[in-house]
């Protein structure tokens, strides 16, 4: 008898047990992440407090799934590559609170529609600054000195001795760097250009910033800046003011000596102006991490180009950096749906 009342005890403790787990499971919140090979680190950190989704392919989830997968999600883990819009916003309904990206750039989220509707965006500035600063140098000595042609003609056949005048380019000591958008990258930029012993370092941007004492950088009109700058950098985010604003016209104002680099968003060239610049020599050459669309077709006339050096959108992808951007949206993600001060919340 109290043997059988033993196990009938043992059971309802299993039952009790069993019982709670689901109801803490229903209670806990939802998350998407819109691919599979988002940095473990930060996914770690979700599954544990948080009933995480994930599309399972290393590639962006394509849109017709991205808003079937959403429906009743409590927050999405996205990157720049998802379009976070009206109609996406619409399909995840009410029950979203948060939406980070993993990303410091959020052209790709309708922010005005979000906060319409109470919903918190996460991003991840500041850790990612030293990663994109060393890229934006590394893309613009390779493109001033040319390193990829260079090592075409090592491998094939073109390096048939040293050459005087072969494979010559720009050199920075002694230069006028302009840099567009002198915020957290651009004044990482502009430290690491002055230790190459440039001359002047010039910035256009919509406000003076005081940062600017520490490397001497001297705040100028835009077009002042095309007409003396030899090294023109882009660092500025993609806002409806900076949408093409390196246009044909623009162009024509730089030196037809400029090397013209771009390390944040495709949008803010006119990409047809600047193959023509690039092909008449009005500029020299020019060093692109991102283009219109991405990844930018294999037929494209940029890749023709010996002037033009291409890569691939990797302005942040040290290890280092992408493992802290993954901790931080996620971080983004649960401070945002556990009614916390968010680290990194886009005001
Ligand atoms: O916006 C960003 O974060 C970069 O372009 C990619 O890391």
């Amino acid at each position: 008898m109290i043997h059988k009342r033993t196990a009938a005890f043992s059971r309802s403790v299993v039952y009790c047990k069993e019982l709670v787990r689901n109801m803490s499971e229903l209670i806990k919140h939802s998350v998407y992440v819109t691919r599979s090979d988002m940095p473990n680190v930060g996914i770690d950190l979700l599954k544990r407090e948080c009933n995480v989704k994930i599309w399972d392919k290393p590639s962006p989830v394509p849109r017709a799934d991205f808003l079937k997968e959403v429906v009743g999600t409590n927050g999405i883990y996205c990157a720049l590559t998802d379009k976070i819009d009206k109609e996406l916003l619409d399909a995840a309904g009410p029950n979203l609170k948060v939406v980070a990206t993993i990303s410091v750039g959020y052209d790709h989220i309708d922010v005005h529609e979000c906060k319409k509707r109470g919903i918190k965006i996460g991003y991840t500035p500041d850790v990612l600054t030293d990663a994109t600063a060393e890229l934006t140098l590394a893309l613009l000595l390779s493109t001033s000195r040319r390193l990829p042609e260079a090592q075409h003609e090592a491998r094939t056949g073109g390096w048939v001795s040293w050459a005087p005048t072969w494979m010559t380019g720009p050199g920075l000591a002694g230069s006028t760097v302009g840099i567009v958008g002198f915020g957290r990258i651009g004044q990482a930029v502009a430290r690491r250009v002055k230790a190459f012993n440039t001359s002047r370092i010039l910035y256009f941007n919509r406000s003076e910033r005081p940062e600017a004492k520490e490397t001497g950088a001297i705040k100028v009109s835009f077009d002042d800046l095309l007409k003396e700058s030899d090294f023109v950098i882009c660092c500025a985010a993609l806002v409806p003011e900076t949408k093409e604003i390196f246009n044909k016209t623009a162009f024509d104002k730089m030196k037809n000596t400029a090397v013209f680099i771009n390390t944040s968003r495709g949008g803010t060239v006119d990409q047809n102006a600047l193959i023509e610049a690039l092909k008449t020599n009005n500029i020299r050459s020019a060093g692109l991490d991102v283009t219109t669309p991405e990844p930018l077709p294999l037929d494209s006339p940029l890749f023709k180009l010996k002037n033009c050096v291409i890569l691939p959108h990797i302005g942040s992808a040290s290890i280092e950096a992408r493992n802290i951007m993954s901790e931080l949206t996620a971080n983004n993600i649960l401070a945002a749906l556990n009614g916390k001060e968010m680290p990194a919340e886009l005001k």
